[in-house]
């Protein structure tokens, strides 16, 4: 174990049974996050981005291999752990304020503070007077933001974002980028992003992971430059060096295509 990491999968290779066989979706990988790092996957459809993550979140266990949060073999779903999907999943039937405090009232940890220290998160998400609204009277946007409130407000160390502004239209995806970014930098979270979005990956993260497929193994890794790291992802948007590490995964995406493992996205 390396002790420094606070997410580590060792030698983790996962079969999926099912009524027609097995399918081994990821192989033999290795890999470690670094606590305050931001990791991202990335890599052709299929290539076990979910996987990965659904592994790191405790959802499923390896077939091969361990998974380590804190040095801990990760046995399940652990309060340390928030995920965030693609999709917000707010009930439409709950207040904002009552879809935010979810996770506390799963985990029974409700307080009574807790009302108020969810319409203090829904305020710094930019979410300010939305705590007595419905789903369905927000924007695509303001729900992700009320989706990263719910998984904020239960305090985990390590978020994992599974493509949480695909759906969103480009300049709100933006905006959001700025927020989580900054956001999880200020509480000092660590965080796992798949993502499609090979710029998104450049400006929000500090390390790139790219997958190739069949079965999903590691390619290669792409450290983003310090000084990317140390500004907003608009402002790395803007960086000679940004488009370097789009060259550098460009190249690995291409490679993978050429050596047959699966189409790039
Ligand atoms: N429950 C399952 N049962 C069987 N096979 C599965 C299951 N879930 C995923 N797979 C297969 O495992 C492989 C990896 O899937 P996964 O969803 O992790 O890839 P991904 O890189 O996230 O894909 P995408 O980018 O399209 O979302 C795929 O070939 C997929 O069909």
């Amino acid at each position: 174990m390396t002790q420094t990491a606070i997410l580590e999968l060792q030698q983790v290779t996962h079969v999926y049974v099912h009524s027609k066989g097995a399918f081994t979706a990821v192989e033999n990988i290795d890999l470690q996050v670094a606590p305050g790092e931001f990791l991202a996957l990335v890599g052709p459809s299929g290539c076990g981005k979910t996987t990965v993550l659904n592994l790191l979140a405790g959802l499923f266990l390896p077939t091969v291999g361990a998974v380590l949060l804190e040095g801990e073999k990760v046995a399940g779903p652990s309060p340390k752990v928030g995920y965030m999907l693609q999709q917000d999943y707010l009930f439409p039937w709950r207040t904002i304020q009552n879809n935010t405090l979810l996770g506390l009232e799963i985990q029974k940890t409700l307080q009574s503070n807790s009302i108020d220290k969810a319409v203090k998160l829904l305020d710094e998400l930019g979410l300010p007077g939305t705590a007595q609204r419905y789903s369905y009277e927000l924007s695509g946007g303001m729900r992700q933001r009320a989706a990263l409130a719910r998984t904020l407000v239960t305090e985990p160390q390590v978020l994992l974002l599974d493509e949480p502004f695909s759906a969103l239209d480009f300049h709100i995806k933006l905006q959001l980028e700025e927020l989580v970014k900054s956001t999880l930098r200020r509480l000092g979270k660590t965080a796992v992003l798949v993502t499609h979005d090979l710029q998104e990956a450049a400006a929000m993260c500090d390390r790139i992971i790219v997958l190739q497929p069949g079965p999903g193994r590691i390619h290669s890794e792409i450290v983003v430059p310090d000084a990317m790291r140390q500004v907003s992802p608009q402002m790395a948007r803007s960086m000679p060096q940004f488009l370097e590490v789009l060259e550098q995964l460009t190249a690995a995406l291409q490679s993978i295509d050429t050596e047959g493992g699966g189409g790039v996205e």
